[in-house]
């Protein structure tokens, strides 16, 4: 482990020595959860997959219902991994799982300060993260499509 996985507490992949920051495509009723950042300012105001970094030992799918508890209030099981890995800044890649709401209402509790529920249509109603296009591309396709 690198003294700054150490620092940050954050637990690199074994294959590549990059962080693996996972995120879920929350799928609830058709439509897809996305969040807007609160921090860092560089990130602020933009929108995002919720999710955090994986922590040393933790399975990513662990990772992941914990980061949803922690940030929107609510449990949550992973469902599919989507295929794919996505380069965020270096040294960082994110993987993202579709995830179903178990109980409670996501709330923007940590990272966020606003939630909204996209159906397939209004994905591109927010400014998504550069680099979390390609994911929410993929994630686009598992939401039901628009009726004629
Ligand atoms: N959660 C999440 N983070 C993303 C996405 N896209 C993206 O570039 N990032 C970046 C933002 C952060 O630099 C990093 C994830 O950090 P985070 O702040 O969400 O992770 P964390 O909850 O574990 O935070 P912390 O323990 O470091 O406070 O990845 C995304 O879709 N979801």
């Amino acid at each position: 482990m690198t003294e700054s996985t150490t620092r940050h507490g954050a637990g690199p992949d074994r294959g590549t020595g990059a962080v693996v920051v996972v995120a879920a495509a929350l799928l609830d009723r058709g439509r897809l959860l996305a969040a807007r950042r609160s921090a860092p300012a560089e990130l602020a105001g933009r929108w995002e997959l919720p999710g955090g970094k994986v922590e040393p030992g933790e399975r990513p799918e662990d990772a992941l219902v914990r980061e949803l508890r922690e940030e929107l209030g609510v449990e949550a099981e992973t469902a599919e991994r989507i295929p794919g890995e996505w380069p965020l800044k270096p040294g960082y890649v994110l993987r993202v799982w579709t995830a179903r709401l178990l109980s409670g209402e996501p709330r923007p509790l940590e990272d966020h300060d606003e939630l909204r529920w996209l159906a397939r249509d209004e994905l591109d109603t927010v400014d998504w993260l550069d680099q979390d296009r390609p994911a929410v591309a993929e994630a686009a396709r598992r939401l039901p499509g628009v009726r004629p």
